[in-house]
């Protein structure tokens, strides 16, 4: 039985992947999926250099096995900004902010990225896993207690994230589509 730690800072995070990857007790396959609240540093980047530093970094902290997400909110108008650097979007001009920025664009076209990093330890290769949801940038609707979930209305639904029964946006969105490519790659190592 081997032990993985999924790494974050957000709690948030945290629910919907125990939610979609682990709900039996913790475990996928021979893996038993444990978490640790870190604040990890990101680095500039790509998507995938951003993931892969984290994985890194994380690995030498716990010094074993671990697992690490970054995720990006990119706008289609914008050439896929903020990407990365959402966060400090939605601190810096808020939710009507980010609504706001898009006004003198038609198209309101918005990708939800979620990049896993998966690393046996210390000095190993980052392996990366990642799941998008294509989505429109909408009027905040629903609780905003998640980052932009108010603001992102996923292709196909008539509500936003925030919206969403938990049980659909786990079975739609970035992250669960990203865990999926983790599940396959863990049962089957
Ligand atoms: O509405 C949302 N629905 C989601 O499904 C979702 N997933 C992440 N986020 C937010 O997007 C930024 C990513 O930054 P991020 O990946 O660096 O996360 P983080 O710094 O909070 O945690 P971590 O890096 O310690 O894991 C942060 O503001 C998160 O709150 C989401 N917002
Ligand atoms: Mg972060």
């Amino acid at each position: 039985m081997s032990e993985i730690t999924f790494v974050t800072g957000n709690a948030n995070k945290l629910k919907e992947v125990i939610a979609i990857l682990a709900s039996e007790n913790g475990k996928v396959g021979k893996y038993t999926i444990t978490n640790k609240s870190l604040d990890l540093d990101e680095v500039q980047g790509s998507i995938e250099e951003i993931s892969i530093h984290k994985a890194k970094e994380a690995a030498k902290i716990i010094g074993g096995p671990v697992l690490v997400e970054d995720t990006c909110l990119g706008y289609d108008a914008f050439n896929n900004l903020p990407g990365p650097y959402i966060k400090w979007f939605v601190k810096a001009v808020g939710l009507t902010g980010l609504v706001d920025m898009l006004y003198k664009f038609e198209d309101k076209g918005a990708k939800a990225i979620c990049t896993f990093g998966y690393c046996e330890g210390p000095g190993h290769e980052v392996k990366l896993f990642q799941g998008i949801t294509q989505g429109n940038i909408v009027d905040s609707r629903g609780p905003t207690h998640f980052g932009w979930d108010s603001i992102f209305e996923p292709v196909g639904f008539n509500q936003t994230y925030a919206e969403l029964d938990k049980d659909i946006k786990n079975t739609i969105s970035h992250r669960f589509k990203a865990l999926d490519k983790v599940r396959d790659y863990l049962l089957n190592n």
